[in-house]
């Protein structure tokens, strides 16, 4: 046991400020080193992490660079079940020495892991980020360096706020407090391909508020994964606490979500994975001694809608930047274009296909490629084959629309007009470089908002273009269950934490708001305490007297 002498004040807070990486800079110099002796050193060979030791169980898995699919980034050790059964017993035998760890250490060790990867392993996991996962310097930027470090920063500034959230009347005599205890078992994290920070952040979120937590990365992202982790533990993260267990998923999934501690679930991913764990779960309801919590982020279907109003050459420029950096591979990628007809005739048809065209698409090793690969074979048929359904059903490929997977997983910045509002590519997340454009008559324009609501099951991001202030609001009404995130004026992708916390509702998930105090609030379990200094002396109340 040990005290905490004072009620210390966190250093203040900000978002970690983004470098540039222009020609002749030094920090260009710097991440290219990073990304050269990476290439020079892989394939990396990752264990499993066990209650700090490295597990080797020679079940090998392989991460390709999907830039150039011939090579391997790492190699990885799928978890065995033995191996997984001694990562959950570890991390519930470290519990409660974690929870009982005072709250100004934990957030040191959050500070500190924040501060190397800002410093020290910038570069190396920028590095690991655009060779595994496929992303270009100011996307790894984005990703690894600052969205990461504002994750681990501004959990310990929502944290600090929740615990002084108490009660607040205290009657006479009485003393009420609360207490934000961590849930009664383990936490089972399981993570997606496209951004290592929300790894990192699905793990770090409930480990902060005292939880321990089981890891399952994504196998297209195992190396950036691998090298989070290590940060933590050069932090001071005691080895047990978050366990690093890669592996087949829906076997590794399973054995968690079937053991009796299993206490939550921090889920993203795609729609369907999620919907089919949570039935796992309450399937699993007489086996638990509570109730998980379940917090899953998942897919999207996310629109731009332009009002006549609106300025035809930002318009164009934001839909780009949504549209394809990452090659659309954020969940908040947009997808569905609703464009007026005097806006496509003047200028934004022409705009579009014309900067569309331009976008360069290659090696993300290369500088000037705005973007990268799809990241596997997967995607990429996927991608591919839903592009050549669209034509077949007689929608029209006006930008766009080739693709080459000789060396890397390639495919055009692809735009498709449609006139069905209801077109395949306008209902069905698609988690690449495609947008689908559906004209209306100006006139039509009131009309739009429950054509989009109704279009598809999610509800992620989403953003209206206008000058006029009365289309804003219009939109902005109409649409307020359509989106977890609005945007006015502004493209629908590029949350930051602290500023646009981050979800959405409907098929799209929970919408806990990962990057806001709500989070933290699905991974503690309160207590209530009352405290009396007053000894009462007859049982009777005055009422009970004549
Ligand atoms: N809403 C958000 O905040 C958000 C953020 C990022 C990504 N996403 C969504 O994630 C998806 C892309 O990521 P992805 O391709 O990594 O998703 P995915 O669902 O394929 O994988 C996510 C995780 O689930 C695991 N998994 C896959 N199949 C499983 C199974 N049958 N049982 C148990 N676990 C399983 C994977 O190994 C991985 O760790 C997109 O749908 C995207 O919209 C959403
Ligand atoms: N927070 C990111 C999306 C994360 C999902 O992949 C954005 O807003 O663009």
């Amino acid at each position: 046991m040990s005290s905490q002498l004072a009620t210390f004040k966190i250093p203040n807070i900000d978002n970690e400020p983004m470098y540039n990486y222009g020609p002749g800079s030094a920090e260009r110099a710097g991440l290219q080193a990073a990304v050269d002796k990476m290439i020079k050193s892989a394939p990396f060979e990752i264990p499993c992490i066990v209650n700090g030791k490295e597990v080797k169980t020679g079940d090998i898995q392989a991460q390709y660079m999907p830039h150039d699919h011939a090579s391997k980034l790492c190699t990885y050790h799928n978890a065995s079940p033995e191996v997984v059964a001694s990562a959950i017993d570890g991390a519930l035998a470290a519990r409660q020495e974690w929870e009982e760890l005072p709250w100004a250490d934990k957030a040191a060790i959050f500070l500190k892991t924040a501060d190397l990867i800002a410093g020290k392993y910038r570069y190396e996991l920028m590095a690991a980020t655009m060779l595994g996962q496929g992303k270009n310097a100011w996307q790894a930027e984005i990703d690894a360096a600052a969205e990461l470090c504002d994750f681990l920063r501004f959990s310990v500034k929502y944290v600090e706020e929740l615990y002084t959230q108490q009660p607040p009347r205290n009657s006479t005599g009485v003393w009420n407090r609360t207490e934000f205890r961590p849930l009664e078992g383990f936490v089972l994290a399981v993570t997606p391909f496209n951004f290592t920070a929300i790894g990192g952040n699905l793990v770090g979120a409930p480990a902060l508020v005292g939880n321990v937590v089981v890891w399952k990365p994504s196998p297209m992202a195992t190396y950036a994964g691998y090298l989070v982790h290590k940060i933590f533990l050069e932090a001071g993260m005691p080895p047990s606490v978050i366990q690093f267990v890669p592996g087949d998923a829906p076997s590794v999934v399973k054995q968690a979500i079937d053991h009796r501690d299993f206490a939550g679930l921090h889920f993203t991913g795609s729609t369907h994975v999620f919907k089919q764990l949570w039935k796992n779960i309450a399937n699993n309801l007489d086996v638990y001694r509570g109730y998980p919590r379940i917090v899953g982020e998942t897919g999207g279907k996310n629109f731009h809608l332009y009002h006549p109003s609106a300025d035809v050459k930002s318009g164009v420029v934001q839909a780009i930047r949504a549209a394809f950096e990452y090659s659309g591979q954020k969940c908040s990628a947009l997808s569905r274009v609703y464009v007026p007809a005097s806006l496509w005739k003047n200028g934004f048809k022409d705009t579009l296909i014309e900067e569309t065209e331009k976008v360069t698409v290659g090696p993300c090793t290369a500088w000037d490629n705005f973007t990268g690969p799809v990241i596997n074979k997967v995607a990429f048929d996927k991608i591919t084959g839903i592009i050549t359904k669209a034509k077949e059903q007689g929608d029209e490929v006006i930008a766009g629309g080739s693709w080459d997977e000789s060396k890397g997983y390639f495919i055009k910045p692809t735009v498709i007009l449609t006139k069905n509002p209801k077109a395949l590519t306008l209902t069905t997340e698609i988690f690449g470089p495609v947008i689908t454009v559906y004209v209306y008559e100006d006139s039509e324009f009131e009309a739009m908002p429950k054509l989009i609501d109704e279009t598809t099951e999610y509800a992620l991001t989403g953003s209206i273009f206008a000058q006029e202030r009365k289309a804003l609001q219009y939109a902005a009404h109409h649409l307020r269950n359509s989106a977890g995130n609005f945007y006015i004026n502004d493209k629908c992708t590029g949350a930051v934490v602290g500023q646009q916390p981050f979800g959405g509702a409907r098929a799209s998930g929970t919408n806990d708001k990962s990057g806001s105090i709500n989070i933290f609030t699905r991974f503690v379990s309160m207590r209530s305490i009352k405290e009396n200094f007053v000894a009462p002396e007859d049982y009777k109340y005055p009422s009970n007297f004549l």
